[in-house]
């Protein structure tokens, strides 16, 4: 279960205080497949960013399962992302002078042996339908192959929950739509929490629930129910 209590998330901009999240409170259960959508600048990004630790809050409590986040050391926060949190990120943000194999190993590098870093690592890219290009550089891939790497990366961990901040921006439709089906498989398959940012109404309803983000409020409703607004 992710929980945030009475959330605010300003940011100084150009000497003015800007706050973007004012009193949030939202809980999302263990294993739940939910879309964040809202208007460009809604601080949809930033909601993602406080789940994962990734970001200060000015006030509130943010817990992740036990963890509770708001009061955690920049240490455990590191920690408890290693071991509970993958990230996809719309730019992918591959390492490129690494290939697909060395991407996917990196976050493995302090927690295993390093024929079981290899081994996991070629077992999710294998996942992700790319056993076949294990040693190409990010250069030389598609983007939708450089997203399966960057969601290899996130599962190899095996993570509680993926946190997905518009994963297919930067893709065509249909390679989007696989990269969503993939997602939708790791949910299915493996119990994931997945959170998923989406500008697109289609991809928003896919999910269990929606959380639409508007005026500096969150509002959670059932995917079937909602008219998403974009
Ligand atoms: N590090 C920062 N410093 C100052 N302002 C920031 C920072 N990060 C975000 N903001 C501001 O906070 C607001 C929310 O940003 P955020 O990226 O969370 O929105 P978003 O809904 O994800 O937008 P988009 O859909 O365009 O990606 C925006 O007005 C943005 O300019």
């Amino acid at each position: 279960m992710i929980t945030l209590k009475s959330i605010r998330k300003s940011y100084i901009s150009g000497g003015e205080k800007v706050e973007v999240l004012k009193d949030v409170s939202l809980s999302i259960d263990k294993g739940k497949y939910v879309s964040i959508t809202g208007p460009s600048g809604s601080g949809k990004s930033t909601l993602l960013h406080l789940i994962g630790g990734l970001e200060p809050i000015d006030e509130g409590e943010i817990w992740v399962g036990e963890q509770p986040v708001h009061k955690m050391k920049d240490n455990d926060l590191a920690k408890l992302r290693l071991k509970k949190i993958g990230y996809v990120f719309q730019q992918f943000q591959l390492l490129s002078t690494a290939t697909a194999l060395e991407n996917v190993m990196m976050p493995l590098l302090t927690m295993f042996s390093s024929a079981e870093i290899k081994k996991n690592a070629e077992e999710a890219l294998t996942r992700v339908g790319l056993a076949h290009r294990l040693h190409h550089l990010p250069s030389r891939l598609s983007g939708g192959e450089q997203q399966r790497v960057a969601i290899a990366r996130a599962l190899v961990t095996k993570p509680e929950i993926i946190l997905a901040d518009e994963p297919t921006g930067n893709l065509d439709s249909e390679t989007g739509n696989k990269i969503i089906e993939l997602l939708e498989e790791v949910h299915a398959t493996d119990g994931v929490t997945i959170v998923l940012i989406t500008q697109d109404p289609a991809l928003a309803k896919r999910a269990q629930e929606t959380i639409h983000v508007l005026d500096g409020a969150v509002n959670k409703i059932e995917s079937e129910k909602v008219e998403v607004v974009v």
